[in-house]
This record gives C-alpha cells, structure tokens and sequence, in this order.
C-alpha cells in the first residue's frame, strides 16, 4: 500500500498510488457505443430521467447538464450506487453487474485508509456509515481542433462535489491541476489509481483539506480519450456534519455545490458554509 503523505502534500496535488489501475473491463467500448447511438436513444437517458444524483446522460453542448458545462467537449454517463440497476441503459449492464460492487469495495478501503492517514477519523467514521460512490465515465471524441478564439480546454476547470474522486485507471493526458500559488500545472499520465480530494473534503475538513481545482486541456492532435472517475459521496437523506460541527444534508450538499455556477455561468467562488 502507497505510503500517503500527510497534508500539505496530498492537498496540492493528485496522489499517484502504487495500486495498479482497476480493471474497467469492457467500459470503454460500452461507452464509446452508447455514444454513437442516435441522439434520440441518448435522450432517454438524460439526468433528468433519473432525478437522482448526478446520474444519466450528458452531451457535448448542453445547456442543463448537473455535471458538465455547454462548452465541455465530453460524452458523461454516471451511474452510482443510488438508482436502481436496472434503470441504465444496456451497454452499462455487463460493467455493472460484474465489476461494480468489488471495484468500489476496493476504493472504499483505500479511502478509508487515506482519510484515517489524514488524520480525520470523524470523516472516515461518517464516510464508513453514509457513503456510496458514483462513476463518471467520460467520453472525448477524437478530432475539434481548437479553433481560434476558441477555449483550449476540453473540460472546464472545476472542484469535484465528491468527498474523494478516484481515477481507477489512473490519469490521461491533457489533466491539469491548480497549485497553490494558483498556477496550472500539468499532471503526469499516470497507470495506477491516482486520488485526489474533491470539495466535500474540504467542506467537512472545515478547509483543512482543500479541494483540487482541476480541468483537461487539449492537445496539437487530440485523440479519443477515456477516462473513469470514482466520487465518494453520501447517500440520499444523509445528515453530515464537520469536523467543527456545522451540519449539512446531501441535498443540501449537492445544490451548495451547484450554486457556485448560478448566475455567473462557470465562475468559481469558494464554497461557503450553510
Ligand atoms: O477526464 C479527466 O481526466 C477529468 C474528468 C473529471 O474531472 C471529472 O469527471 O470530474
Ligand atoms: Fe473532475
């Protein structure tokens, strides 16, 4: 098991590891399948028809998705532990049903670790009792060179809602990540789980442990990239509370988050407190 650094080191930067990537089996090709689909099929899996999280469908280009912004050039699907299985699209039923559960049994234990080495056992106790997972599986269709005036980026910088996302199979190329000083750094490609701490840390470490800021720029000739993040968060209904005892609900939770992009389209401003 990796050696985790104590913050400030885990705080600003992705932690690389050594655990080898997790095998996804047969995702990518179910992705990449879903998403050649005609549009009118796709739709029926939108966000709205699951009402539920951050589950369903996104596209590049749309205006109301929970997880991504209009100029983002990425296919989303997330699934979580939350709707019912059967409730996604075919192509997802085979990962599902096989590779699921001991996927996240296998990053439920290393975030165990990782928040106990932290030393924020109050976390790990509330995360033990009240936390599931969601993946975001991210699809970029190859090709859209940039254009002039046009944004580099092919997903737009960002915190995570999670308490903990999870890259299983490690990070792609193009995956930048704000330091300190408020400087884009480029992250290594890497090919074990790499984890960093998404906004919900951050909240319940009362701002010990920041969230990392992080987007996807492109590249001269951008290829078809994958990639397969792991969020922890809590369960519908779930009562939260942080280590300095503010209180929160997972619905609650969910719209503070949202609401750093009200009005102002994708500006950021730092979460507040309730
Ligand atoms: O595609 C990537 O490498 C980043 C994806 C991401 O940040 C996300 O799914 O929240
Ligand atoms: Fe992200």
């Amino acid at each position: 098991m990796t050696a985790i650094p104590k913050h400030p080191d885990f705080c600003h930067r992705p932690l690389v590891t050594d655990i080898p990537a997790v095998s996804v089996a047969g995702l990518p090709a179910a992705l990449r399948a879903f998403c050649h689909r005609p549009l009118s099929y796709r739709l029926n899996h939108l966000q709205s028809r699951y009402d539920v999280a951050f589950d369903g469908y996104s596209y590049p280009g749309q205006e109301d998705s929970r997880n991504q912004g209009p100029e983002d050039r990425l296919h989303s699907f997330v699934f979580s532990d939350f709707s019912p299985q059967e409730k996604y699209p075919p192509e997802f039923q085979a990962f599902i049903s096989t590779c699921w559960a001991p996927l996240c049994r296998q990053v439920h234990a290393l975030e165990q670790s990782l928040l106990l080495a932290l030393g924020l056992a109050p976390v790990a106790s509330q995360h033990q009792r009240h936390f599931g997972h969601m993946m975001s599986a991210n699809y970029y269709p190859a090709g859209n060179p940039v254009q002039p005036g046009s944004s580099p980026l092919r997903l737009s910088a960002h915190p995570d809602v999670s308490l903990l996302t999870v890259f299983v199979q490690g990070l792609g190329h193009g995956f930048q990540y704000r330091d300190p000083t408020g400087c884009w750094r480029d992250a290594p490609v890497t090919h074990t789980v790499t984890v960093f701490a998404g906004e919900l840390l951050e909240w319940l470490s009362d701002g010990t442990v920041p969230a990392l800021r992080h987007r996807v720029r492109q590249q001269p000739n951008d290829s078809e990239r994958f990639s397969f993040a792991l969020f922890s968060l809590p369960q519908p209904g779930a009562s939260l509370h942080s280590i300095a005892g503010a209180t929160i609900s997972t619905e609650d939770w969910y719209r503070l988050h949202l609401s750093q992009w009200d009005d102002t389209g994708y500006s950021r401003q730092d979460i507040s407190r309730p």
